[in-house]
C-alpha cells in the first residue's frame, strides 16, 4: 500500500476507533447532511451554536468547525466565543467562509473572526478563497464562478497571512500550507449539484484534524476521502438525490483497498 494511502487509512481508523466529538457551528441548510456525514465516517457530531453554551461545549470537543452559511448576529457571537476558547485550549479550528464576497456583512464577519482567532484550516471554493484573500472576486451567492486553479495564488497568500492551511475545492482540490501543495483529482461533477458538499468537506476536515495534528495532512486526507466517496456514490446512480444518500453509505463502507485503488494525489 502506498505511503499516502496508508496514512489516509490510519486516520480513518483512528476516527472510527476514537469517534472524536466534533463541535459544529454551521448553517441551517447543511446541519443534517454534515452531521450524518461525520457519523458515517465514524466521528461524533454536535451542532451547538448558542453563545450561552459554546465555550463549555468546545472544551469537551476534539475539534471546532465554523461555517458562516446562514449568518446572523447571534451566530456571530457564538462563533467568536467558541473560536477564542478553542484557540486557548489548543483545539483545532476549521473555518468555512460560505458566500464571502457576496455581502459586506459576510466580509466583515470573516475578517473579524480571522483576526480574533486565526483558524488552523480554511476551506472554501475558488470564489470564496479569492474574496477572503482580498481579491475583488466575483461571487454568485454560495457557488463558485471560477475553477479551483484560479485561486491557488490567493490560497498561498491567505495561508501566509493567517499561518494556516488553505483548501480550495473544485474539480481538483488544492491543499496549501506555505510552500506545501497537494492536489486531489478525485470526486465527481455531480457533487456540486448536492447542497453543502463543500460544507461536508469542511466538517470532515474537522474530524481528520481531531486525530492528526499535522493539519496539512488532515485536510489532504479529508479531501481525498470526500472525493473517493463521491466517486463511489456517483457510480451507484448518477443523480443528485441518490448521490446525497449513497455518499453517506460510501463513507461508511470505505476500505483501505478502495483508497489505494482510487487515490489521485499529487504533492509538491
Ligand atoms: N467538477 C467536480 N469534479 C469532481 N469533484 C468535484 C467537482 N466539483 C466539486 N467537487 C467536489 O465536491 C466537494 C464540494 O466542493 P465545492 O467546491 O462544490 O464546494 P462548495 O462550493 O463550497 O459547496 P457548498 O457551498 O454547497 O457546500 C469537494 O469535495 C469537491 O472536490
Ligand atoms: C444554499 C446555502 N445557502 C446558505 S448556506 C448554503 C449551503 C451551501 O453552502
Ligand atoms: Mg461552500
Amino acid at each position: 500500500m502506498a505511503q499516502s494511502s496508508q496514512a489516509i487509512w490510519t486516520d480513518v481508523e483512528h476516527i472510527r476507533v476514537q469517534a472524536p466529538l466534533i463541535h459544529n457551528i454551521t448553517n441551517f441548510v447543511v446541519m443534517n447532511n454534515t452531521a450524518n456525514a461525520l457519523l458515517a465516517l465514524g466521528a461524533s457530531p454536535a451542532m451547538v451554536h448558542a453563545p450561552e453554551e459554546v465555550e463549555e461545549f468546545v472544551a469537551i470537543s476534539s475539534a471546532l468547525v465554523v461555517n458562516i452559511g446562514t449568518l446572523d448576529s447571534t451566530f456571530v457571537a457564538g462563533m467568536k466565543l467558541a473560536m477564542q476558547r478553542a484557540k486557548a485550549l489548543g483545539k483545532p479550528v476549521v473555518f468555512d467562509p460560505v458566500g464571502v464576497g457576496a455581502t459586506t456583512f459576510r466580509n466583515q464577519v470573516s475578517q473579524e473572526l480571522l483576526t480574533l482567532a486565526a483558524p488552523d484550516v480554511i476551506r472554501g471554493n475558488a470564489s470564496e478563497i479569492m474574496a477572503l484573500a482580498g481579491l475583488n472576486a466575483q461571487t454568485k451567492g454560495v457557488d463558485s464562478l471560477f475553477g479551483s486553479d484560479a485561486a491557488i495564488d490567493a490560497a498561498k497568500r491567505l495561508s501566509s497571512v493567517w499561518s494556516c492551511v488553505v483548501v480550495v475545492s473544485g474539480a481538483v482540490d488544492y491543499i496549501i500550507q506555505g510552500e506545501r501543495v497537494a492536489a486531489i483529482a478525485n470526486g465527481h461533477p455531480l457533487m456540486a449539484k448536492v447542497t453543502g458538499m463543500g460544507c461536508t468537506a469542511t466538517a470532515l476536515t474537522g474530524a481528520f484534524a481531531a486525530v492528526n495534528t499535522d493539519y496539512f495532512q488532515a485536510a489532504t486526507h479529508a479531501m481525498a476521502v470526500m472525493g473517493i466517496a463521491g466517486e463511489l456514490a456517483a457510480e451507484q446512480k448518477s443523480a443528485p438525490g441518490s448521490l446525497q444518500v449513497n455518499f453517506l453509505d460510501a463513507l461508511h463502507e470505505l476500505t483501505a483497498a478502495t483508497i489505494t485503488d482510487r487515490l489521485q494525489l499529487t504533492q509538491s
